[in-house]
């Protein structure tokens, strides 16, 4: 049986069209005992996203960004967020919007990329399903300075640890983002042991 079957929607209410769209939703699900019950969720749907962890084996090195993140801030964080760079999608393939984000944001060119694994960030509210990429990278391949689309407000700073200091940055709790702890662990596991 697919979950299809067990979830009937009733109301689906826009609660926010501004720049991402939240709604709330009732509908009856059917529980494990075969009753119906219902419910309401709201969910956040800003598209979807993909992310890229660039590592330089020579050099045991990876690129990340770091930037002003304001729901961070709100929630108590009071430092610029460390992340792998990634972007929202705008309906385009994964691949396709990597690159370019990627040389937006870390000025880095980016060569032949792996599709590693996808995963829901956060399920509860948002409905975000991100695409995570990992790709060879060589200092040459930096063709600008990146930094992010001015006129839409990013203002990013590129870092390269080794990989043993990325680690030690998410034990001491300077790297704090979930998609950049999955893959700077991935590449640990894998790219660069
Ligand atoms: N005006 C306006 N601009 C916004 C708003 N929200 C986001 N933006 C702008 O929209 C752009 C989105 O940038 P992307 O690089 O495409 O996306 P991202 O925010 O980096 O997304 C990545 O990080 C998120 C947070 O970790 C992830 O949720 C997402 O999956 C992805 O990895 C940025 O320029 C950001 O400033 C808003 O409410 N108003
Ligand atoms: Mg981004």
């Amino acid at each position: 049986m697919s979950v299809r079957d067990r979830v009937r929607v009733k109301e689906v209410r826009t609660l926010s069209d501004d720049w991402y769209v939240l709604k709330k939703t009732t509908f009856d699900w059917q529980r494990a005992d075969g009753t119906w019950q219902t419910q309401n969720r709201e969910t956040y749907d800003r598209g979807n996203a993909a992310v890229i962890l660039l590592y330089d084996p020579d050099r045991r090195t990876v690129i990340l960004v770091r930037q002003f993140r304001y729901p961070a801030f709100v929630n108590g964080y009071d430092d610029l967020l460390i992340e792998a760079p990634a972007g929202l999608l705008d309906n385009a393939e994964p691949e396709e919007r990597i690159r370019k984000e990627t040389e937006e944001e870390t000025g880095y060119r980016v060569r032949e990329v792996t599709r590693i694994f996808d995963s829901f960030m956060s399920p509860g509210s948002v409905t975000e399903r991100l695409t995570f990429f990992v790709a060879r990278y060589s200092p040459d391949d930096r063709i600008t300075e990146g930094g992010g689309v001015h006129d839409e407000g990013e203002d990013i700073e590129v870092i390269e640890p080794t990989i043993e200091a990325a680690l030690a940055m998410i034990a001491d709790g300077r790297i704090l983002d979930a998609k950049t702890i999955m893959l700077i662990q991935y590449a640990a596991l894998h790219l660069l042991r």
